[in-house]
């Protein structure tokens, strides 16, 4: 039976999203979140005609020009405009950000004029209009600067923050209950007994979760007996999707998919195409998604990275591409792949004219977390791709 192929597994993953839950959040903690509506701007920026620079608003819309000169009659600072008029042959002193008066159509700065008392002399040319931002200039009143779906950044908040909103609508941020099972498995920071190992692949979905916008609730460590996993399951409550790691596969103590099984798990999926995380599970238990990852660490790693992070950006209505292809050069040669696709560990490095090259990690096995750590890239192998020779093109994913 040929195996389920990875695009078709996303696709499965992210059939059936509803539109997120919003909630009503500050500002400044909406970085990170996802919009639930387009954002207009409230406000116009800059409000006004604004000064540019520190220096001299001069009467009229014309150039300066060297032996030119006016009587300055009041100041405007940023915060406190100039309330009089300015009339012919008039200036005001003025500072960066205040609001240039009515009359005014030029700044000259500082550095360019001599003054001495009221009166004041330009030095060196000044174009007309200088040294203003026109009201409007950034943004006006009504202009949808933001859309729904957007992830707010530092620098889109600060824009939200600018167009006049306190607060703004996000999507609820979805929980992901993460349960490691296994004998095998003791917490990080503890000595392992004989035959065990540490589980540390919780600590790098937590962090894939949490990047995504997702709320990691860490379930612990399983052992391999039904009644205890089927407890945990249970513990999960009403998360919004159930990880699993480990326990997909067929050995005796694989028993992740039966315990699903008889709490009524309608199964998408089991098992796909892909190197590594060919054990991976889907499906869902009522409203609550459940992702079952391979035990490998990398294949746990890279399987949540793939299927995970997308759909906890799709749960929040976020639409944008997560995979950003690029294309790298072979530093070195690679084998025919195999009938999965394989996402290759790499490193990228550049060749001596500048263009990016990339050489994939000398083993592949799926349990090298030192090699995974080194990677900075994963190669993308189609099924069947045949060997190629150093100095080809392939396309790369940055980790
Ligand atoms: N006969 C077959 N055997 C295996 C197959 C197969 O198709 N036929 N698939 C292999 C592949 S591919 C993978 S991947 C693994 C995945 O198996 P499981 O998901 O059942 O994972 P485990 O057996 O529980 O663990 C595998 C490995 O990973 C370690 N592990 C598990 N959890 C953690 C954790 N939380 N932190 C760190 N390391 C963990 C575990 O100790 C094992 O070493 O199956 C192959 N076998
Ligand atoms: O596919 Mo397994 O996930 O190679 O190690």
């Amino acid at each position: 039976m040929s195996l389920m192929p990875a695009e078709t597994a996303l696709a499965r993953v992210l059939e059936g999203i509803s539109p997120p839950a919003e909630e009503i959040v500050a500002i400044g903690d909406a970085v990170g979140r996802v919009l639930t509506r387009d954002l207009a701007a409230k406000l116009t920026q800059p409000p006004f005609n604004a000064s540019a620079m520190d220096g001299y608003a001069i009467y009229g819309s014309g150039p300066a020009s060297p032996g030119d000169c006016w009587t300055v009659v009041g100041e405007a600072a940023a915060g406190s405009g100039f309330a009089g008029t300015v009339g012919p042959g008039e200036a005001v002193r003025i500072f960066t950000g205040a609001p240039v008066p009515p009359a005014c159509g030029t700044v000259v700065i500082q550095e360019n004029v001599t003054r001495d008392g009221d009166a004041l002399v330009a030095d060196q040319p000044t174009q007309g209009g200088a040294n203003i931002r026109p009201a409007g200039n950034d943004f006006a009143q009504g202009d949808v600067l933001l859309p729904r779906s957007h992830r707010l950044d530092a620098h889109s908040a600060t824009l939200a923050a600018a167009m006049g909103h306190g607060e703004v609508a996000v999507a609820r941020q979805p929980v992901v209950a993460i349960l490691a099972t296994g004998d095998e498995l003791v917490p990080p920071g503890t000595t392992p007994g004989p035959d065990q190992i540490v589980s540390s692949n919780p600590v790098g979905i937590a962090a894939l979760v949490a990047r995504a916008g997702g709320v990691p609730r860490d379930l612990g460590i399983a052992p391999d007996r039904k009644d205890a996993l089927a407890a945990r399951i249970v513990a999960a409550g009403d998360a919004d999707i159930l990880v699993t790691i480990g326990g997909a596969s067929v050995g005796d103590h694989d028993l992740v998919g039966p315990v699903l099984k008889d709490q009524g798990l309608d199964l998408a999926f089991w098992k796909i195409a892909m190197r590594p995380g060919k054990p991976l599970m889907f499906g869902r238990l009522g409203e609550r998604r459940v992702l079952g990852l391979p035990g490998n660490p990398v294949s746990a790693l890279v399987t949540a990275r793939v299927f995970l992070v997308p759909l906890i950006r799709a749960l929040q209505g976020e639409t944008a591409e997560t995979r950003v292809p690029e294309t790298a050069i072979l530093a070195a040669p690679l084998e025919a792949n195999g009938p999965r696709l394989h996402l290759m560990r790499g490193k990228l490095g550049r060749r001596a004219d500048g263009a990016l090259t990339v050489t994939a990690m000398s083993s592949q096995d799926s349990s090298l977390l030192g090699a995974l750590a080194r990677s900075d890239c994963l190669i993308r192998r189609v099924a069947d791709a045949p060997a190629l020779p150093a100095g080809e093109p392939v396309e790369i994913e940055r980790l």
